[in-house]
């Protein structure tokens, strides 16, 4: 079922719900009724279906959409390679894992003219691509719109704004995404990125893995979390473009391009599952202690992408956001801690409530990778502060973090590993940790040995 379309302030309609069976036709008339290839589809459209899961997935998790187009995706010339960019895929061969603690300041400033695609620049990532399992994490920053269509086969992407809205002009339609929201674009859909401001930066995580579904709620009932109905999908809108046309393709991990005599942005009507969206990450209903001890994030989790083993994430998609902390003799930010899973973290406002904010701490559009048994947690200002602070009802509103976390190690690009903007000295923010029991009994002398 179709969830009503929402005009937003911003003059977009949505339609609403977590994988929902939408439906939405640009022209009246071009969605078929009743059936999904007929002989002869609505005002002369062809119909194709896109799969994001095999045919025979669970119905549950089955993906997929029928899109009625202009012309079907098959009309298109060769794909020739071009150049990746700063653009890497898993496996990354390029460096070995890192078990060190390490930080980056936000990306330099492109050149003049890079758009979305060229903007885009590779951190890491895990798993194999050819395998379907694993993922990256990307940062991009671009100070120009795209006049060329980028598709990704290798997985779904992941979009978080960090500075500059975007207007993401896809296959099915169109879909605004500012910091604080996140936009995800499925595996294969085509889209378009236009700036909304001068520059835009960001992250993305792109998922090699099964898509992205909402967590399992367990005790916690029917409600909390993110909730289905705040996820929002276009509504139908086309292009009738005829004239060259770029169009990308990253396949196995490298782009290809092709120049087409259309845009294949010309899908007049679409109904299914396998959609792009976006949501509003301060709609997360955050839910916490109300007696003592902090939670594992796995609470704050929006969107997980499940591995082959039960309970074991490819990746979760965990925010931050404003929050209350009543936790009674608790020391209340996140403690010190050592993580089978790998955590990527990256800010998209304010400060983070375990570092110190500020040039050189954790900024807006940095970023944090404490890999597999990395040892982290608070730094020691947030340490000392934290330990004595009274523990009043406190409203943590200053910022909104996010991480992805994943199962298997990040092994970095090179280029990340050599960057200018990788801090040289992340080790320091633990420096001072003194013992405090200086009357300890010996060990000896407690009949330990
Ligand atoms: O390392 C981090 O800051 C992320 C994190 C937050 C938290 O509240 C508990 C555990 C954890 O890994
Ligand atoms: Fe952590």
């Amino acid at each position: 079922m179709s969830g009503d379309p929402r005009k937003t302030a911003e003059g977009l309609t949505y339609l609403s719900g977590f994988g929902n069976e939408h439906s939405s036709e640009a022209v009246p008339g071009a969605l078929p009724e009743g059936r999904n290839s007929p002989q002869r589809a609505p005002l002369g459209l062809y119909a194709e279906q896109l799969s994001g899961t095999a045919f025979t997935e669970p119905r549950a998790h089955n993906r997929r959409s029928w899109l009625y187009r202009v012309r079907p995706s098959a009309a298109h010339p060769a794909f020739t390679r071009t150049d990746n960019g700063a653009l890497g895929t898993a496996p990354f061969t390029e460096t070995v894992p890192d078990p060190n603690r390490l930080r980056w300041d936000p990306l330099p400033a492109p050149a003049e003219g890079t758009d979305f695609l060229a903007g885009l620049w590779t951190l890491g990532g895990n798993g194999d691509v050819t395998q379907r399992s694993g993922m990256a994490v990307h940062l991009y920053h671009a100070n120009a719109a795209m006049d060329r269509v980028f598709g990704d086969a290798d997985g779904e992407l992941l979009i978080v704004p960090e500075h500059g809205g975007l207007l993401l002009r896809t296959e099915f339609g169109l879909l605004r995404a500012e910091p604080g929201e996140v936009a995800l674009i499925p595996r294969g859909v085509r889209f378009r990125v236009d700036l909304l401001d001068d520059t835009a930066r960001g992250y993305v995580c792109e998922n090699y893995g099964a898509p992205f579904r909402l967590p399992d709620l367990g005790p916690i009932g029917a409600n909390g979390l993110a909730n289905p109905r705040d996820f929002r999908a276009p509504v139908a809108a086309y292009e009738d473009t005829e004239g060259e046309v770029e169009v990308v393709n990253k396949f196995c991990g490298n782009l290809w391009r092709a120049v087409y005599d259309h845009s294949p942005l010309d899908v007049v009507a679409w109904h299914g599952n396998h959609v792009p969206y976006v949501y509003d990450l301060r709609r997360f209903n955050v839910l916490g202690t109300i007696s003592y001890d902090h939670p594992d994030p796995s609470i704050f989790t929006v969107l997980t992408s499940p591995s082959d083993t039960p309970g074991l994430a490819g990746i979760d998609f965990v925010v931050f956001a404003p929050r209350w902390l009543v936790g009674e003799d608790t020391f209340r930010p996140p403690y010190f801690h050592r993580n089978v899973m790998s955590e990527y973290m990256g800010l998209i406002e304010g400060a983070y409530d375990a570092k110190t904010a500020g040039k050189g701490g954790f900024v807006p559009g940095g970023g944090s990778l404490h890999n597999m048994m990395s040892a982290h947690g608070p730094d020691r200002e947030t340490f000392d502060r934290a330990s004595a602070a009274e523990l009043v009802p406190q409203k943590v509103d200053d910022g909104l973090a996010f991480m992805f976390e994943t199962r298997w190690p990040v092994t970095l690009t090179g280029r990340a590993a050599r960057a200018d903007h990788l801090q040289p000295r992340y080790d320091d923010v633990w420096r001072g940790l003194e013992r405090h029991h200086r009357a300890l009994p010996s060990p000896e002398s407690a009949g330990l040995h």
